[in-house]
């Protein structure tokens, strides 16, 4: 549409000419500038404001041309940005409403529409403008208040004195114009009858009104009917329901397409314009929802970063007081062997001598050669143990290895802490022998209890098992801290006592210590004729409720042939440590 077409329908829409009263100022203020009706509280008729300040009805912005989502001002055609919600988009003029409202209340007379239902304020507006054309049949000057019913005039309230002063006609009853009775309909076919009647038949419901000779002689004769005042009737309240249900319909849809409107701005943002205090129209830019969550996942990754960069900062320093040591260790190793081979190179060259002395001088230097001699042996096996012992100072190579939690472990075996729980006879030291000696040993039951080391891989495990009878539990509290995992062994043919052992592992997963501790389950005995499968073990144990944001694993095992526990080495392997040089995976 272009602005030439616009403006011809702009022109359609300028105000009609108005006949009210000048003096009554609320009115004319409370009237749309464009179609001239008044302004309702709501609907189609509410005021709604533009950016240069004037107000016009929702019903005849909705019939400004929208152009690139801008509108202009039918009165000075300035442009007002709608957003892409259009008219829907405007601000009501609130401060209009509240003065029709606070008019309403004090009683000033105006014509407010109080249904407030847009098709109600339009037939209404439009019934007062037809009212008031409605011209005095005396003195067509005059607007016509009244109605002779027996002369069947029009008359204003001068006219009417003036023409009903006799005696017999002052008798006339006169009605306002507003009762007038309608004019009744004349038949088409028979004009001098008015259409009085209405036929109920299907095949007439198109043209239904009737008058009496066609109802009774003519093509309604013998048709179901009734009076046609009574069938409008019932017409016109099906229509206003009608238009009532659309009225809400459509108030409920304006109110979802605002609401999706403000939705979709609230996310993108974008730009809103905004009256300063000096009256200034200027433009802010908002951001929305969306930008606010990339800020947020910005920000968390940005100190995510900076976490990084303290630990490694840690980790390099770690690293740099490791190779200092190791540095400094070879430098003293250095430098003592370096004063041993000179005090060698002595003893070398003295023993060179002496043996070219003759026989007499040789035999007086004898004990000073033994004696040197001694020393010498001395000094070699010392130096052949510090050798041995420095075997590891002397290795070029610097094993790196990292944990969970961005530690950074320098040297050949990262030192895990276990603790090995369960209850008694479960199998928890034979399991402990089979990893250690790969032996199947008859154990007795464990007082107090034992600990090992069992490397595996670049890892070097201490596995503290402790006594699992009755009395024993609640010394278990002392082997928690700063256990990295926790080993609890079930035997699961002893199928009776699931239950206790449930309990025992609840307790311990509320623990505090052991919050942050891996969980492996090992379902042992597997080898036994009877024993449940690992999977009843976890359900019987309820592990998936009790682990809930753990590290946790069950493993079946036995500990007569060792199967399983390779498994779980492996899965705790991978869960304590994150990367290193020797690669545990
Ligand atoms: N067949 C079979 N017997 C096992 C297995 N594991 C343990 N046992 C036997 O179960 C019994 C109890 O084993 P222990 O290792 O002493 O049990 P525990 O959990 O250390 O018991 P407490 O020290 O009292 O807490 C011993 O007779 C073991 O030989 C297994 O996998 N298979
Ligand atoms: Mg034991």
């Amino acid at each position: 549409m272009t602005m030439s077409t616009s403006s011809s329908n702009l022109l359609e829409l300028m105000p009609r000419k108005r006949q009210r009263s000048t003096d009554n100022w609320a009115t004319s203020v409370l009237e749309c500038g464009v179609c001239g009706e008044q302004f309702s509280l709501s609907g189609e008729k509410v005021p709604r404001l533009l950016l240069c300040g004037h107000s016009f009805c929702h019903d005849c912005l909705t019939r400004l041309p929208v152009q690139a989502h801008t509108l202009v001002c039918p009165m000075d055609r300035q442009i007002t940005d709608v957003g892409s919600g259009g008219v829907w988009g405007l601000k009501k003029n609130f401060a209009l409403i509240e003065l029709m409202e606070k008019l309403q209340l004090g009683g000033t007379r105006i014509n407010l529409s109080k249904s407030d239902t847009p098709s109600n304020s339009k037939v209404e507006s439009r019934d007062n403008e037809d009212k008031k054309i409605v011209c005095c049949d005396e003195d067509e000057k005059h607007a016509a208040t009244l109605y002779c019913l027996v002369c069947c005039t029009n008359l204003c309230n001068a006219c009417s004195t003036s023409t009903h002063s006799t005696k017999t006609l002052s008798k006339h009853r006169r009605i306002s114009l507003e009762d007038k009775p309608q004019q009744p309909a004349m038949c088409p076919l028979h004009q001098t009858h008015a259409l009085e009647f209405a036929c109920l038949e299907e095949g007439c419901q198109y043209s239904p009104a009737m008058c009496y000779l066609c109802k009774e002689h003519g093509k309604h004769k013998g048709h179901q009917h009734n009076l046609i005042e009574v069938v409008a009737r019932s017409a016109r309240s099906t229509a206003a329901e009608a238009s009532e249900r659309a009225s809400a319909f459509l108030a409920q849809v304006v109110e979802h397409i605002m609401r999706s409107q403000a939705a979709l701005d609230r996310i993108e943002g974008g730009t809103r314009l905004s009256t300063s205090q000096s009256g200034v129209v200027e433009r802010q830019q908002y951001s929305g929802s969306a930008e606010s969550a990339r800020t947020c996942v910005r920000d968390y990754f940005c100190r995510l970063r900076e976490s990084l960069a303290s630990q490694e900062e840690v980790a390099i320093s770690t690293l740099d007081t490791h190779v200092r040591n190791r540095i400094t260790a070879l430098r003293r190793l250095h430098d003592d062997a370096t004063a041993l081979r000179s005090q060698i190179s002595t003893a070398l060259s003295h023993c060179n001598n002496v043996s070219h002395q003759d026989d007499c001088s040789i035999l007086a230097s004898r004990s000073e050669v033994d004696a040197l001699d001694h020393m010498l042996d001395q000094q070699q096996r010392q130096f052949t143990e510090q050798t041995v012992a420095a075997s590891e100072t002397l290795d070029p190579s610097i094993p790196v290895t990292f944990t969970k939690d961005n530690r950074i472990h320098i040297g050949r075996k990262l030192e895990i802490r276990i603790v090995t729980l369960g209850l008694d006879g479960a199998g928890k030291t034979t399991l402990l022998f089979k990893l250690k000696q790969d032996e199947f040993m008859q154990p007795i039951p464990t007082i107090g209890f034992n600990v090992e080391t069992v490397d595996y891989r670049n890892l070097r495990f201490t596995v503290w098992d402790v006594g699992g009878k009755h009395k024993l539990r609640p010394l278990w509290k002392h082997y928690y801290l700063n256990t990295q995992a926790v080993l609890f062994v079930v035997d699961s043919c002893d199928t009776q006592r699931f239950e206790e052992a449930h309990t025992e592992l609840a307790k311990l997963m509320s623990e505090k210590d052991l919050r942050e501790a891996a969980l492996l389950v090992l379902a042992n005995k597997q080898d036994l004729p009877g024993a449940a499968s690992c999977d009843e073990v976890a359900a019987r144990l309820n592990l998936h409720k009790l682990c809930c944001g753990r590290s946790w694993r069950a493993i079946p095992c036995d500990a007569s042939s060792g199967a399983g526990l390779e498994e779980g080495l492996l899965w705790l392997s991978r869960q304590l440590v994150a990367a290193g040089v020797l690669e545990v995976a």
